[in-house]
Parts: structure tokens; C-alpha cells; sequence
């Protein structure tokens, strides 16, 4: 168990006012009338007390003086104190409104802001999912915005009105009651931002429980952790996670315990002052019974209105503090420049890869070194390379996942990067090796290659068919509305439920083949070893589909199974990031370099086999 560092990510005033505006202009577009509501209900609020106090002082003056009417302040105290009772209901359930309102807008922006970026970067960088996170938390916390707000805005007003009343009796006592709260308030401030730093820092420990906590519970993982016996290994690393943070947590409380004890203290002894002289005061006549009454509410309300407005103003500080998470990502510049103009013909010569290298990062070692190779149009071209030879590597560049470290990849002649990264994607259908499987029906699953024909049974059937899985599809409880899931009853009312359907390694392979093949008409097909989990039968079926559909088609084909791509237009062998060979299946066999001894070997394996 590690410390976690505090205090390393410092908030500048610019931020905190960024995340102001943007709290005030989503609560305010996500629910107007509640808010204006809320502030005029929560003025309301802050009015009462101050009233109860006046009315107080002059039922007891009159009923002092005889022949004093009190009938008119008593009903008044009878109404104020049934507007007082009632109000805080009314701003609870604004406040609930405004909590949900504007956290459903936040969640939407949020989610459309890491949409926006381009390429995979930032989903790889620990501090921004730490980030992301904390500002998705963020959302669901909107309705604190509010409650400093309203709080800032309610202590604010009754702290004016008990000042205005305790300066009539005593300007030395105001003078002390306020001068004993800005300790106080500085306190809390220091206090909110360390704990929003604290915050910061433990978040590593909620991600990495998290990550345990799903795996411990999900599905995907559930086999292997029983047949390993690896589940209470696991829970002991998930709590170990909690324990780093809660010990953040405890050594904050502590920080916060001390500090909090001493200001109490120091609020009691001023209060305590203040009374002795009202007190004495009373006695030597200079104060009226009522005076005093009024006085120690006075004492009493400016002392919690200051109180509470710390409170507020620490509280909102800590949630802008907080929301500056939210703010920064929705703010977020994009991982890789995202070209807004633009377009993306329909390719007619083909891709080149100009001198490509890549790596993933600056620590990380190059994968590709300096790569030239073009696609033609209409043609096939197949990448075979050992395992970490970069081919899904180049996979990426090619949808643009990342852009290459040096050198250029073109469209055309046209650099990807001029390119928006919506129509470049437009134009590329892909099966990746490690395809989804979305917990969705069977027909989402399919229909997900392009949306216009998720409607479109004719379409969906026609891409099941030509990956052959749609015999299987068909013959399903609700045919393609049925769910490819156990995990959700989806679109069920409880009382009949729609069983779900797991489907095997085999058959999930062949729904990602009809997912790209819905998007045949694009240029580009990148096929990154499609048919891994396939049956020797269905591979055979699957590659002679394929080879039927590349005629005349540009692609790029990946497969450790050489016999797969042996009659590819071109074959290029990759090696530690370098084209080491490339040609036809003869003309490379005749070369007798890599790639014949590869093909040799498996060829090999198999006549062994027989
Ligand atoms: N997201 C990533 N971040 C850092 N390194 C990565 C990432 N993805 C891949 N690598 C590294 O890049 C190298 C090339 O990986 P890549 O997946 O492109 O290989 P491949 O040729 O497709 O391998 P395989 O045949 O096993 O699928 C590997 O050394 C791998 O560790």
C-alpha cells in the first residue's frame, strides 16, 4: 500500500472561474425556470429567519409595555414561521429537478467530448481516464453545484440581515463575530482544495478497483478465475486498492478533524463574550429585555449565517474544484489534428505509406521503421509477419487511429491528416482481430456497420448470409430481435422475458465478417485475420467468400494461416517494423526467403497432421 501523493495537480484561479461559467451556463440551460425558482425560494428562506428575529423583539417589547398591541407581529410570526416550514420542501424538490436535468445534459457532453477525439491516445493515457472518471462523477453531482450556489446565495442574505441587526445593538460585537470568521473561511478553503487533490490522487486506486471489482463479477473472467482459484487473490488486490484510498480519505478527516475543532472553539468563546456583555448590558439598563432577545439571536444567527456561507463557499469551491475535471475534458483539445474541411473522394489510385515510422509513444520502442508500400486500387494486398511485427500497428495508422510519427500516409496523394477523420472512416470497412461483441440483439449486432441499414432486415439478412451465419440467426428464439446476451433482458417487459443467446468464439467471428460486409461499398476492406476462430470447414468457406469479394476490390489482408493469402495480389512480409519481402505466393516461394519458410513449415504441419 502506497501513500498517494497529494497536492501535485495545482488548480490556477483561471481554471476555477472556467469551471464557474461552465456550471453556471449548464445549470442554467439545462433547467432555467428551476433555477430561477430555486434562487427566489432559497432568497425567501433566508428572509425568514431574519424576519422571526424583528417579529420576536416586538411581540416581546409590546407584551414589556403595557397596552402594547401584539396580536398584528404574533400573526405575522404564525405566518413567517409557516412560509420557513414550508419552503426548504419546495427547494429540496427544485433542487432534485435541477440535479437530474442538468446531470443527463452534463453526461450527454461529456460523452459527446470523448467522442470528439480522433484517434485512441487519450484512452491510453492513465490521467485522463483518472479525469474522465472523475468529471463522469462529476455529472452525477451537479445538483451540489446548486446547493453552493443557493447556499452562497441564502447565507450571503441572512448573514446581511442579522449583521444589519447586530450592528444597531453592538458595532464592537460585529466587528468581532466577523473578524473571528475569516480564520475560519480561509481554513475551509485550504481544507477544499487539498481534498480536491486528494481526490485526484486516489482516483488511480477507484480505477484499479473498479477493474478488479468487474472482473470479479462479470462474466468474461468468471471461468478462469474459478479454475485458477485466483478469486480471493483478486479480492485481496481490490481491497487492498480501497484500503490505499481510505487511508487518503482518514488522514484527510484527521487534517480536517483538528482543524474544525480549534474554529468551533473560537466561535463558542466569542459567542460566550457576546452574551456576558448583553448580560451586564441588560443590567445597567442600557439594553431592554427585547435588545437582548434580539441581540443573542443576532449573535447567534450571524455567527451560523457565517458558518454556513463558509461552509457554502468552501463547499462550492471543492464542487468547482471538482468540476474542473468535467470541464477539461469537455474543453479537451483533440489527441491528433482533426482536419474540419475537407473531403474524402472516392479512392481511384490508391494508399501509399510514404516512410512511415511509428511508435506509441516517446518510451516506447518504434514498431514501424521508415515503411513504404502502396495499396493499388482494386487490388489485394496481404500483411504476414511474426507476432509484434506491427501489422495491426499499421492497421491503425490506416483508419487513423494514430497518425504516424514521421512520414505520411495518402489517400489519393492526399495526406490522411487533411482529411476530417469521419469521411476517412466513411470509406473503410474493417474486421479487427479483436472485434466487439456487443451485448445487443443480433440484428444491432450486424446492423452496427451502418446505421442506415439497422432497420433494413432485407440488408442485415443479405451481410448474415454472405458471412454464412445466418441460418444460425434465424433459427433463434426472436430470429435477428434476439438478444446476444445474458446479461440484460433486453427491450422485455418482466413478464416475458426475452431469453438471451450466447453465441460461440466461431459465430461471433462470422457477425463481425456481416458487420463490415454491410459496408461493402466503401473503398477500403481490412480484413486483420478474420477467420482466427473459425472451423477448418468455415475458414474454407469465409476465405472463398472473401477471395469472391476482393476480386476487383482494393483490401488488406492479415493472416497468420499463409495458405489464407497466397493468392493476394501482393504479399508483404513485415519484420521488426521493415518490409523484409514482398511479391506474389510463387514469386516469393521462388525467392526462398521468410516468407517460403514460413509457408514451408506450416505446409509442413499439415502433411505431418495427415
Ligand atoms: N496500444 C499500444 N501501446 C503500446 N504498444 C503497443 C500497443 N499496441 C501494440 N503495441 C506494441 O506494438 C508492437 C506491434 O504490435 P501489433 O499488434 O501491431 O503486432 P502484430 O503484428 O499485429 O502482432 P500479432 O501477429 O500478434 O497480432 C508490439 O510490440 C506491441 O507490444
Amino acid at each position: 500500500m502506497t501513500d498517494a501523493p497529494e497536492g501535485d495537480h495545482r488548480i490556477g484561479m483561471r481554471e476555477l472561474r472556467a469551471s464557474a461559467a461552465e456550471a453556471v451556463t449548464l445549470l442554467w440551460s439545462a433547467a432555467t425556470g428551476e433555477l430561477a425558482g430555486f434562487l427566489i425560494l432559497t432568497v425567501a428562506s433566508a428572509a425568514a429567519p431574519i424576519a422571526t428575529a424583528w417579529l420576536t423583539k416586538l411581540v416581546i417589547d409590546r407584551l414589556t409595555t403595557p397596552h402594547g398591541g401584539v396580536a398584528g407581529p404574533a400573526l405575522g410570526m404564525i405566518v413567517t414561521g409557516l412560509v420557513a416550514a414550508a419552503l426548504p420542501v419546495a427547494v429540496q424538490y427544485l433542487r432534485a429537478r435541477i440535479g437530474r436535468s442538468a446531470g443527463r445534459t452534463a453526461t450527454g457532453r461529456l460523452f459527446a467530448a470523448a467522442e470528439r477525439q480522433v484517434g485512441l491516445r487519450n484512452f491510453e493515457d492513465p490521467a485522463f481516464l483518472d479525469r474522465l472518471r472523475l468529471a463522469q462523477e462529476g455529472t452525477g453531482r451537479v445538483a451540489e453545484l446548486v446547493d453552493g450556489l443557493g447556499g452562497i446565495l441564502g447565507g450571503g442574505l441572512s448573514l446581511v440581515g442579522f449583521i444589519g441587526s447586530l450592528l444597531v445593538l453592538s458595532p464592537a460585537m460585529t466587528v468581532l463575530v466577523l473578524l473571528a470568521a475569516v480564520p475560519a473561511l480561509v481554513a475551509e478553503l485550504v481544507l477544499s482544495r487539498r481534498r480536491s487533490a486528494m481526490e485526484w490522487a486516489v482516483e488511480q486506486y477507484y480505477r484499479r478497483e473498479y477493474f478488479y471489482s468487474q472482473l470479479l463479477t462479470g462474466v468474461a473472467a468468471a471461468t478462469e478465475i474459478r479454475l485458477f482459484g485466483i478469486g480471493r487473490f483478486l479480492r485481496g488486490r481490490m481491497i487492498d486498492e480501497r484500503r490505499s484510498a481510505d487511508a487518503a480519505h482518514d488522514r484527510m478527516d484527521r487534517r480536517e478533524l483538528r482543524v474544525q475543532g480549534g474554529l468551533t472553539a473560537l466561535s463558542a468563546a466569542v459567542a460566550g463574550a457576546g452574551l456576558w456583555w448583553a448580560i451586564m448590558a441588560a443590567r445597567r439598563g442600557q439594553l431592554s429585555i427585547g435588545d437582548v432577545s434580539m441581540f443573542l439571536a443576532a449573535v447567534i444567527g450571524v455567527q451560523a449565517a457565517l458558518a454556513s456561507l463558509t461552509a457554502a463557499i468552501a463547499n462550492g469551491q471543492a464542487r468547482l474544484l471538482a468540476f474542473t475535471h468535467y470541464v477539461a475534458v469537455v474543453r479537451a483539445e483533440p489527441d491528433l489534428p482533426r482536419a474540419e474541411q475537407g473531403s474524402a473522394p472516392r479512392l481511384r489510385q490508391g494508399i501509399e505509406l510514404r516512410d512511415v515510422w511509428f511508435r506509441y509513444s516517446d518510451d516506447h520502442p518504434w514498431v514501424l521503421r521508415g515503411l513504404d508500400l502502396t495499396i493499388p486500387y482494386g487490388h489485394a494486398v496481404a500483411l504476414v509477419g511474426l507476432n509484434g511485427a506491427g501489422k495491426s500497428t499499421l492497421v491503425k495508422l490506416l483508419c487513423r487511429m494514430y497518425d504516424p510519427t514521421k512520414g505520411q500516409i495518402l489517400w489519393d496523394g492526399v495526406d490522411l491528416r487533411a482529411i476530417p477523420p469521419e469521411l476517412l472512416r466513411e470509406r473503410i470497412s474493417a474486421v479487427f482481430q479483436d472485434h466487439m461483441k456487443y451485448d445487443m440483439t443480433a440484428g444491432d449486432n450486424i446492423g452496427l456497420g451502418d446505421l442506415t441499414a439497422l432497420d433494413d432486415a432485407g440488408r442485415l439478412e443479405d451481410a448474415a448470409k454472405r458471412a454464412g451465419i445466418h441460418d444460425r440467426l434465424a433459427e433463434l428464439p426472436r430470429g435477428y430481435d434476439t438478444p446476444l446476451t445474458r446479461m440484460f433482458m433486453i427491450g422485455a417487459d418482466k413478464d416475458d422475458p426475452v431469453t438471451g443467446v450466447v453465441l460461440s468464439g466461431g459465430q461471433w467471428q462470422r457477425l463481425a465478417l456481416a458487420r463490415a460486409f454491410l459496408r461493402d461499398d466503401r473503398d477500403l476492406m481490412i480484413l486483420d485475420e478474420p477467420s482466427s476462430g473459425l472451423d477448418p470447414e468455415a475458414e474454407h468457406e469465409v476465405h472463398t467468400r472473401m477471395r469472391e469479394y476482393r476480386a476487383g476490390r482494393t483490401s488488406l489482408l492479415i493472416s497468420h494461416r499463409l495458405s489464407a493469402v497466397r493468392d493476394a495480389d501482393r504479399i508483404v512480409v513485415l519484420a521488426d517494423g521493415r518490409i523484409v519481402e514482398q511479391g506474389t505466393h510463387e514469386a516469393l516461394l521462388a525467392a526462398g526467403g521468410d516468407y517460403a519458410r514460413l509457408f514451408q513449415l506450416q505446409a509442413a504441419g499439415y502433411q505431418e497432421a495427415e
